[in-house]
């Protein structure tokens, strides 16, 4: 991928944080009652006289956002200009309502990390995270590690072990560490603990290749 001007742990300090934090902007408070709903529109009472009300208003925001959005490829351009960092992907961009968001900061170490609690959009058994999600957050948190240690590249492999229930509800620690490095191949581990133990453990191959920004 191009990372743009990423920042990296030869060239910044521990805890940067290299996700984009949500800011007092109109489009990320836009976006942060978006996450609002989603999870309202899950918990709300199923025989909630007033959900068709409901559907109306929110197709008229819907139809008021469409009638103000340029070409895609034009918006597309406008997601991928600035310094590599996202503010649109779906784990730890402020704009997009279902990233949790997940915000990561580069140890001096090498590894990544973040903590994100995740609620009812992102369940899956009762009371614990979908396992899809969990792989999602970890792809995403293994790319940031490989950002971070200076050479990234496209999945291409991920092999997701789950040894017990992810809880929601309950802080989450995820990590992500760049381990080598063998020609393109790159090899990268991850994990999400919560309470100490071990959810989920990830091991991904990626491979250095660059994606060109939409232009
Ligand atoms: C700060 C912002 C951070 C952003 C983080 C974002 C993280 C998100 C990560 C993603 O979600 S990426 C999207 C999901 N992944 C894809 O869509 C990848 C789709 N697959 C491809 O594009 C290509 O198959 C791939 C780039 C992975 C490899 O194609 P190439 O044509 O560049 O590689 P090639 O076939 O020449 O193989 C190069 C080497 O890698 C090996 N290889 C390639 N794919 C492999 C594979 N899947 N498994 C094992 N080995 C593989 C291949 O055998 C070979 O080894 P050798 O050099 O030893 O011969």
């Amino acid at each position: 991928m191009d990372l743009g001007n990423h920042p990296t742990v030869e060239s910044h300090s521990d805890g940067t944080v290299l996700t984009s934090a949500p800011q007092d902007t109109p489009v990320d408070r836009a976006t942060a009652a978006a996450r609002r709903v989603l999870e309202a529109l899950l918990l709300t009472d199923r025989a909630n006289a007033n959900l068709e009300r409901v559907a109306e208003e929110l197709n008229g925001i819907a139809e008021h956002l469409e009638q103000h959005a340029p070409e895609v490829r034009e918006r597309m351009v406008d997601m991928w200009s600035g310094e590599g960092v996202t503010r649109h992907d779906p784990v730890t961009g402020p704009e997009n309502a279902i990233a949790p968001p997940l915000v990561l900061a580069g140890m001096a170490d090498g590894s990544v990390r973040g903590e994100v609690t995740l609620t009812i959009p992102y369940q899956g058994p009762p009371g614990c995270v979908h396992g899809g999600v969990s792989a999602l957050l970890l792809d995403h948190t293994l790319g940031v590690a490989n950002a971070w240690a200076g050479k990234d590249g496209m999945t291409a492999q991920l092999n997701v072990r789950y040894h017990r229930p992810t809880p929601l509800f309950r802080p989450l620690t995820v990590q992500g560490r760049q381990e080598s490095v063998d020609g393109r191949k790159i090899h990268t581990i991850g994990s999400i603990t919560a309470d100490g133990e071990v959810c989920v453990s990830v091991e991904g191959l990626f491979i250095d290749k660059k994606v060109p920004r939409p232009r």
